[in-house]
C-alpha cells in the first residue's frame, strides 16, 4: 500500500517516527532502521498513524518485534489511537561468489547442504523457502538432491511434469507460490541413483540454467547430501550467494556438517550459519521434551567455525506428517508455532546475507543477471 503526499489533513511525520526508529534494536539488525532508510511513509489520518517500511531483506520477525515495542510509543508521541503497519520488501541483490552464467533473473542463490543425508535438509529448505513466500518475497526451490528429490512429493507434485514452451527450456512447476523445478521430476528414483560424478553435476547445472525461472529475489537450492566431487564441483559451478547447512546434534552428522562448512570455505562461498535440525523430541501427547541427538551440537560446531546457529527446528511428527501428505507445515499451518520458528531463520538466513555480502546496485545488477 502506498499512502498519498502529506496534505494538512495528513501531515508527513516522518521526523517525529525516526528518531524513534533509531532507537530499535534487533539481534538481526547491524544498522539501525533508519540507516537503512527503512522509512517510506508515516501520515496521520484521523486517528490513525500510518507506516510504510521498506528493507532489502525478509525481516517477519523483527518486524513483529518492532511493533510491539513501538505501537504504544508511537500513539504517545503522535496522540493517535491506532498504529497501522506495512511492510514492503525490495530485495537486495547481493554480490555472488563468482560471476557465473545462469539461472536469469534470479537475485540470490541459497544453497542449502548437509555432511550427511536424512538430516532434513530438504524439509528445511522447503519450509524456509515457504516462510519467505509468506511475505510476498519471489522465491523458487530448485531440487538438486540427486540421491533422493524429495521435493515433488513433498509439495504433492510427484505427478507434474515440466513443459517445455520453447522445446529447449523447462517451465517451473508453481506449487503454494513456489517456482520450483526437481530432478525428481524428469527421473524416476531408480535412474537418479546410478548417476555418478560429472553426469549428475552436468545434469544439476543444467537443471538450474535451462530452467524458465521468473524473477525471484532468492532461489533455494537444495543441494545433495555429501561432500563429495559432485557437491563439490556444485559448489564451484553454481553461482551461489551463501550456504547453509543442515545438521542434527548428532556426533556423526556433525563430523558431516564440519566438512561441509569446510568445502563451502575452500571454494570461497559464504557459509551463512547451521540449522540443527532434530534438536530435541517434543512427545506429540505429553509435550514432553527430550534431546535423542544429543545437546548443544551445533553451538559447538558453529563456536569452531565462526558461524552462527541460525535456528533449532525440533523432531515432531507433525513435521514429517505434513510433508507426506505433501502440504509442508508452514503452508499447511502458517499460523503455528513451527511456521514462527521457520519464519525465523528465513529471517536470520536472509539477514546473514545482506550483512555479509555486497550489494550489488539495482541498475548493475540488472545488466548482470
Ligand atoms: N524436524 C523434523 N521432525 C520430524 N520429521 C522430520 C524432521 N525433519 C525431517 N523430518 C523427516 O525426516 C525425513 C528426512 O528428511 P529430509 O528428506 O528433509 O532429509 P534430507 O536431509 O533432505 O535427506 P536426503 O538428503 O537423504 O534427501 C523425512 O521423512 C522428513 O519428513
Amino acid at each position: 500500500m502506498s499512502f498519498a503526499p502529506s496534505s494538512p489533513q495528513s501531515p508527513d511525520l516522518r521526523d517525529t517516527v525516526n528518531p524513534l526508529l533509531a532507537q530499535f534494536s534487533h539481534p538481526t539488525l547491524r544498522q539501525t532502521l533508519v540507516d537503512l532508510h527503512a522509512l517510506q511513509h508515516a501520515v496521520r489520518l484521523d486517528h490513525t498513524l500510518h507506516i510504510e517500511l521498506q528493507l532489502p531483506f525478509a525481516w517477519p520477525q523483527g518486524f513483529k518485534a518492532l511493533q510491539a515495542w513501538a505501537t504504544p510509543l508511537l500513539k504517545e508521541v503522535t496522540g493517535t489511537t491506532e498504529v497501522d503497519w506495512h511492510l514492503d520488501y525490495s530485495i537486495a541483490t547481493l554480490q555472488r561468489v563468482k560471476q557465473l552464467p545462469g539461472a536469469k533473473g534470479v537475485k540470490n542463490i541459497i544453497a542449502v547442504s548437509s555432511g550427511k543425508g536424512g538430516v532434513g535438509k530438504s524439509s528445511t529448505a522447503l519450509n524456509v523457502a515457504l516462510a519467505l513466500a509468506d511475505q510476498g518475497i519471489r522465491v523458487g526451490v530448485l531440487d538438486a538432491d540427486i540421491y533422493g528429490p524429495s521435493l515433488p512429493q513433498m509439495l504433492g507434485t510427484a505427478d507434474q511434469r515440466p513443459s517445455s514452451p520453447d522445446g529447449k527450456h523447462m517451465a517451473p512447476i508453481m506449487s503454494y507460490g513456489l517456482a520450483t523445478n526437481s530432478i525428481g521430476y524428469l527421473v524416476t528414483d531408480d535412474n537418479a541413483m546410478i548417476w555418478r560424478g560429472p553426469m549428475a553435476s552436468k545434469a544439476l547445472l543444467q537443471l538450474l540454467n535451462e530452467t524458465l525461472w521468473p524473477d525471484l529475489d532468492y532461489l533455494v537450492v537444495d543441494m545433495p547430501p555429501g561432500t563429495g566431487d559432485i557437491q563439490l564441483t556444485l559448489a564451484q559451478n553454481i553461482p551461489v550467494t551463501g550456504a547453509v547447512v543442515v545438521t542434527t546434534p548428532q556426533d556423526v552428522a556433525l563430523l558431516d556438517a564440519r566438512k561441509g562448512v569446510v568445502m563451502f570455505n575452500k571454494v570461497d562461498v559464504p557459509v551463512l550459519g547451521i540449522v540443527e535440525n532434530m534438536s530435541v523430541h517434543i512427545c506429540q501427547n505429553c509435550g514432553h521434551q527430550e534431546a535423542i541427538f544429543g545437546h548443544e551440537g551445533a553451538k559447538a560446531l558453529s563456536d569452531d567455525y565462526n558461524v552462527p546457529v541460525l535456528g533449532k527446528v525440533p523432531l515432531h511428527i507433525q513435521l514429517r506428517e505434513d510433508l507426506d501428505a505433501g502440504v509442508p507445515t508452514v503452508a499447511r499451518d502458517p499460523a503455528g508455532p513451527f511456521s514462527e520458528l521457520y519464519r525465523e531463520i528465513a529471517e536470520n538466513i536472509a539477514t546473514q546475507l545482506y550483512w555479509q555480502g555486497h550489494v550489488i546496485p539495482e541498475d548493475i545488477s540488472i545488466r548482470l543477471l
